[in-house]
């Protein structure tokens, strides 16, 4: 069996190895010439997976080692018969840390308390209901926007994006691209609803670029300029705005779910797919795949202010501030195009939240439901 793998997928040897002869290519080099005598295709979300691509090929298998699905072309697959799997979930923890950090820094950053803000979470799944957890476990007030889940369960718990736009002073989007039907997403804030947006709102898009229309969020930010943004996805990737890169709070180049354990996850969870597709069992086990977190434990002593208590643990683990800088840097060095990629290629080591035992003493003991809340794993000493 012959496999064409993306290049940037982890531990693809390991999966996928036993099933055949594995053909490492970039991501978005991936061509129809790759895979005219390819029986299975392993991406991440830089491929677009569409008629074009596959005319010519017999792959029988494509699986996408992420959760996104929307450089897929699911009628193509299906009119060819062609096995699909995606990986839901699998790093919707790396984005809630994403997200956190990015919160946590901005409010450092422009002095103001998380802790006491209400924030709206669009698009209430794998991602969107971990964040609730979280901030709820935080005490944070939350509100919540999933029209497809509100017209399948009910209302409750659920209110509109309107809702939120009024009453929030943070809107988180975690909602998938969808082009077309009654719950599109295409430019889901409009530049109606970027107008909306109250002074001083913090803008975070964690979900995919073409939700946001990105011409008038540059106007907003270069007219008032009043409120803040944080954008991990983007118009166009990796061609990106790059004056509204300039303009938003913290930039980042897609990166939100790039922890390795989030990465591992996703190649592992296409492996189980795989053998499932071939009749075959699963060889391997994830802890097979995923190696201890090289910090394991953190010791806190005495009593810290809570906000910062939650940036000293975060930061053990991962900073926000360091792929902002790194984007701004390579962009620098290398135009906008080959900086996002670079930066993305050679993303370093990360590991979630929950690889971080902390025990607590002291005047500490009493952060322990605040740090378990935020994710982190709380050890007895
Ligand atoms: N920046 C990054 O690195 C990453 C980005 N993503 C993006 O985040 C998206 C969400 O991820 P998951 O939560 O795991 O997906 P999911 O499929 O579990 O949940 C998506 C939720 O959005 C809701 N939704 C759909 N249309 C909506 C609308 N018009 N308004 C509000 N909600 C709507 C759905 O009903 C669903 O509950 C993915 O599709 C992907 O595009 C995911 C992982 C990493
Ligand atoms: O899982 C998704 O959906 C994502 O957006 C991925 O985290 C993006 O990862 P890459 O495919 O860009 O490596």
């Amino acid at each position: 069996m012959k496999l064409i793998v993306d290049a940037n997928i982890p531990a693809a040897e390991r999966c996928f190895g036993d099933f055949g002869s594995l053909t490492r290519v970039p991501g978005r080099e991936i061509n129809a010439e790759h895979v005219k005598d390819a029986d299975a295709l392993i991406v991440r979300s830089i491929t677009q997976v569409n008629a074009a691509l596959l005319a010519e090929s017999p792959v029988r298998f494509v699986g996408t080692c992420t959760i996104g699905t929307d450089h897929i072309d699911h009628a193509v697959l299906a009119e060819q018969g062609i096995g699909f799997a995606s990986a839901p979930g699998c790093n919707a923890e790396a984005v809630v840390d994403y997200v956190l950090s990015s919160l946590l820094t901005l409010a450092e950053r422009d002095g103001w308390s998380l802790l006491t803000r209400t924030v709206g979470v669009v698009g209430v799944g794998n991602v969107g209901s971990r964040l609730l957890a979280r901030l709820t476990a935080l005490g944070i007030k939350t509100l919540a926007c999933d029209p497809p889940r509100a017209e399948q369960e009910g209302e409750q718990g659920f209110e509109s994006l309107d809702t939120l736009i009024d009453r929030c002073d943070i809107l988180c989007l975690h909602t998938p691209l969808v082009a077309q039907g009654p719950h599109a997403t295409y430019q889901l804030l409009d530049a109606q609803r970027i107008n909306e947006l109250a002074p001083g709102t913090v803008l975070l898009n964690a979900g995919r670029g073409d939700c946001v229309d990105g011409l008038a969020l540059r106007s907003r930010l270069t007219g008032k300029g009043d409120i803040a943004v944080v954008l991990d996805v983007w118009e166009s990737e990796p061609e990106i705005d790059a004056s509204l890169r300039d303009l938003v709070a913290l930039a980042t180049p897609h990166i939100a779910g790039h922890s390795l354990d989030g990465k591992l996850r996703g190649t592992w969870m296409i492996q189980q797919s795989l053998a499932s597709h071939l009749g075959l069992a699963s060889q391997v086990a994830f802890a097979d795949i995923c190696p201890p977190p090289a910090l394991a434990s953190l010791h806190l002593q005495d009593a810290l202010p809570v906000e910062d208590a939650l940036r000293v643990c975060m930061r053990a683990v991962y900073d926000v501030r360091r792929d902002h800088d790194s984007l701004q840097r390579q962009v620098l060095k290398q135009g906008v195009r080959q900086g996002f990629d670079t930066c993305r290629a050679n993303y370093p080591l990360r590991r979630e939240f929950a690889t971080l035992g902390i025990t607590l003493s002291g005047g500490a003991l009493a952060l322990e439901s605040i740090l378990r809340g935020a994710g982190f794993n709380i050890l007895t000493m």
